[in-house]
């Protein structure tokens, strides 16, 4: 059992219930919990949403729930065509992750429930999402050396209503939920109310969906794994051992097997295309992000183009400044974040070396872990190529970041002191 776990606590209705119900479940096993708040800086409300929070917590923890506060107040802005709700959750969560981090705990949880997840089932559904996106929210995944976990996605909304009855709790309400220019709530107040008047159960049957189509997915990537295994990754793809495969098959393989390769996200036409075009096909080639696919000998190999400015060797950079590095030479940017803790310290991202992977590299994940090849922590957690690709981060000779890992939990700076979180994103992905 961990000593300790922590709560995404944004002092709205559910995760109020589900901190405290957690503080409580916590005190009898003797475990700490800490709630982390994320500031966005977005509505004028968000300072009395933290010091209700603060306040909030401090009370329980008078009355002998073994509860912490932590916040953390964002300090950049969205980015120019940056969707306010893309950034916000990527802001989110990599402040989430700073925080628990800091405060020791391996395991975050968070709020959604059977609405949301029925919710989201719809919207992936309108979006056109395939099995993967109405898969929705997982109950369970690990994610920057963190396994953050949904404990309430089966519970029905009136189960959590009733637990703040029944405990008197107050919440925070959030006037961002009756803006329509979000699809979410346009769906939760136009749709929702006649959907379940015809459908009374469709709560509990679109989160049941949404439940089998993660079974399904997940079956069909261990498919897809077994046929890549046979299929020959490194050496290139067996174009005729693919051609035997049965057409179901096919596909997925391909699409798997591009998603491990491939620099950037791969575009369904590609995966489409090359599944018409490779059967029968001898010596071909075909253009894909980040370079080619070429046919050889029976091989489908990926081939990276020749980047436009010379590979980026090493170089010094003053990272000690919230904002968006563009750093063209790597084709995306650094994010660079003002945090409260669980960053690193603005003195060691002054003159700052940027560096690809030479091999060798020790990357150290939590505070409780040890520090680990990195190329082994990239295969443990299966970190897509595409999302390697940006430079590690180095301070003082010491590795600060890797993309699509986060910081190195040794370099974490002590609360109070100047700090930054970083993350890096390919442009276009
Ligand atoms: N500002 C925040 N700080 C910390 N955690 C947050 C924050 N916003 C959301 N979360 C976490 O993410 C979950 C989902 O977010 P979402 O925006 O759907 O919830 P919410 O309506 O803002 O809040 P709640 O779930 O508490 O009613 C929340 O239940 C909570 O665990």
């Amino acid at each position: 059992m961990p000593a300790a776990v922590a709560v995404a606590a944004s002092g709205g209705r559910d995760s109020t219930a589900l901190l405290h119900a957690t503080a409580r479940a916590a005190r009898a096993h003797g475990i700490q919990v800490h709630a982390l708040h994320v500031h966005h800086g977005l509505v004028p409300s968000a300072d009395a949403w933290l010091e209700h929070l603060r306040t909030q917590c401090a009370r329980w923890a008078r009355a002998g729930l073994p509860l912490h506060f932590h916040a953390t107040r964002l300090g950049g802005a969205p980015q120019r065509g940056d969707s306010i709700e893309a950034w916000a959750r990527r802001e989110r969560y990599a402040a989430l992750a700073a925080m628990a981090h800091a405060a020791g705990c391996g395991l975050v949880l968070l709020a959604q429930h059977r609405r949301d997840q029925a919710e989201t089932l719809l919207l992936q559904a309108l979006r056109g999402g395939g099995l993967q996106a109405l898969a929705a929210m997982p109950a369970r995944a690990e994610r920057d050396g963190i396994v953050w976990v949904r404990p309430w996605l089966e519970q029905p909304r009136e189960a959590i209503e009733a637990y703040l009855r029944r405990h008197r709790l107050r919440w925070v309400d959030d006037e961002s939920n009756d803006d329509g220019a979000y699809a979410r709530n346009r769906l939760r107040h136009a749709v929702w109310p006649a959907l379940v008047a015809a459908f009374p159960d469709a709560e509990a049957q679109l989160a049941a969906a949404a439940r089998r189509s993660a079974e399904d997915v997940a079956a069909l990537q261990a498919g897809v794994e077994a046929d890549l295994a046979t299929l020959g990754g490194e050496g290139g793809l067996d174009t005729a051992a693919w051609t035997e495969l049965p057409a179901a098959r096919r596909t997925a393989a391909l699409r798997g097997w591009l998603r491990a390769l491939l620099p950037l996200p791969v575009p369904d036409t590609l995966v489409r295309r090359l599944a018409t075009e490779l059967p029968g096909a001898q010596a071909a080639r075909w253009p894909a992000p980040g370079g080619e696919l070429r046919l050889h000998d029976g091989r489908l190999r990926f081939a990276a183009s020749a980047p436009e400015i010379p590979p980026p060797g090493e170089s010094t950079l003053d990272l000690a400044h919230a904002g968006c590095h563009h750093l063209p030479g790597w084709g995306g940017c650094l994010d660079v974040v003002a945090v409260g803790e669980g960053g690193v310290a603005a003195a060691r991202l002054r003159r700052a070396t940027l560096r690809p992977r030479r091999g060798g590299e020790q990357f150290q994940l939590g505070a409780r872990t040890l520090p680990r090849c990195l190329k082994k922590q990239y295969q443990a957690r299966r970190i897509p190529a595409w999302a390697r690709g940006g430079p590690l981060v180095f301070g003082d000779g010491q590795l600060l970041f890797a993309p699509g890992l986060g910081l190195d939990a040794r370099c974490i700076a002590p609360p109070g002191e100047p700090q930054f979180t970083l993350h890096w994103h390919t442009d276009g992905a």
